[in-house]
């Protein structure tokens, strides 16, 4: 990542509870105004980290600094987050509920209904203010968190598995959100184990794994900066098999008659495989691509 494009560093992050080791010398950075997805198996330390960021946990040893300075007392204003368990109360309507959040976080009343009625506004929930959180769908009931996570304006905002149980039209509509709110300059960094979603929303990725990062950055270039490419064939008639087993620098993956999944290492030219697909049969799909995030997940982590 270039110097001066950093906003929020953690170093050397270290929690441990009893004889669980959460975080174990956590390391990374994050740039101003992107879509940061924090990926890592279960029990991996991405809440323990959020918590961390958010003051809700101390860390045993480590740094968090902002903008280069370490992270003093006013994360509240910087930060704002969205936890997995919902915080909020179910009979309470959602104006009210919303305001009384941006009152805590010290916005008179005044300049909270103000704020409560433009985060309404720009989250599309504008005609849900005098519903009864309860009564709201579980999508409606995210955007309402997410709501109250933003109502203070925070510079980034921190989300913990905010699409999970969101149905796929939910997970556009939240995901067009906060692609929405990185556009207008708000940091944001979600955990998420939808490996797909994350690799078409975010720009960047961090991986944890026994509570230290094992792949980070930007998600094109760790895609890019991998050796090997991956091809997809599909033809048009059942064809000839076989037609992929000699090639140099080539792993068939998976195969049939229809189809072949093949791995190429580095310098191994997708013309050749053309080529021999085409001695096959008749080509109808032929796809040539760096490794998804699922695949650089799955080596990152060892499974
Ligand atoms: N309050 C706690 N007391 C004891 N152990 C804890 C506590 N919170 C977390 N842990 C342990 O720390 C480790 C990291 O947990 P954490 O919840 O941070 O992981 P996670 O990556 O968020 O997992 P998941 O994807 O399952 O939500 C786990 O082994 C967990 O059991």
């Amino acid at each position: 990542m270039e110097v001066g494009r950093v906003v929020l560093e953690i170093e050397g992050l270290r929690k441990r509870y009893g004889g669980t080791v959460a975080l174990d010398g956590c390391t990374f950075a994050v740039a101003p105004k992107r879509l940061v997805g924090l990926l890592g198996p279960n029990g991996a330390g991405k809440t323990t980290l959020m918590r961390c960021l958010l003051g809700l946990v101390v860390p045993d040893g480590g740094e968090i600094r902002w903008s280069g300075e370490p992270l003093d007392g006013d994360r509240g204003r910087r930060f704002g987050y969205m936890p997995e368990e919902r915080g909020l109360y179910p009979s309470m309507r959602v104006a009210e509920q919303v305001r009384y959040f941006a009152m805590l976080s010290g916005l008179s009343s005044a300049a909270a209904a103000r704020a409560t009625t433009d985060v309404l506004q720009r989250i599309g929930a504008a005609d849900l203010a005098e519903r009864r959180l309860e009564e709201l769908s579980h999508g409606n009931q995210q955007r309402i968190q997410l709501a109250v996570a933003l109502v203070h304006d925070p510079e980034i905002l921190v989300l913990d598995e905010p699409f999970a149980g969101l149905d796929p039209l939910g997970v556009d509509q939240f995901g067009a959100l906060l692609l929405d709110l990185a556009a207008d300059g708000t940091t944001v960094l979600f955990s998420s184990h939808q490996l797909d979603l994350v690799q078409h929303l975010c720009q960047d990725i961090v991986t944890i794994h026994r509570g230290r990062v094992v792949l980070a950055g930007e998600l094109e270039e760790l895609q890019r900066a991998t050796a090997y490419r991956r091809v997809t064939v599909v033809f048009a008639a059942p064809a000839s098999t076989g037609w992929a087993d000699d090639l140099d620098g080539i792993t068939v993956e998976r195969a049939d008659d229809r189809h072949a999944q093949l791995r190429l290492d580095a310098g191994s030219d997708p013309d050749d495989v053309l080529q021999a697909a085409r001695t096959a049969g008749s080509v109808l799909r032929f796809d040539y691509e760096p490794p998804s995030l699922e695949e650089l997940f799955r080596e990152a982590v060892g499974r």
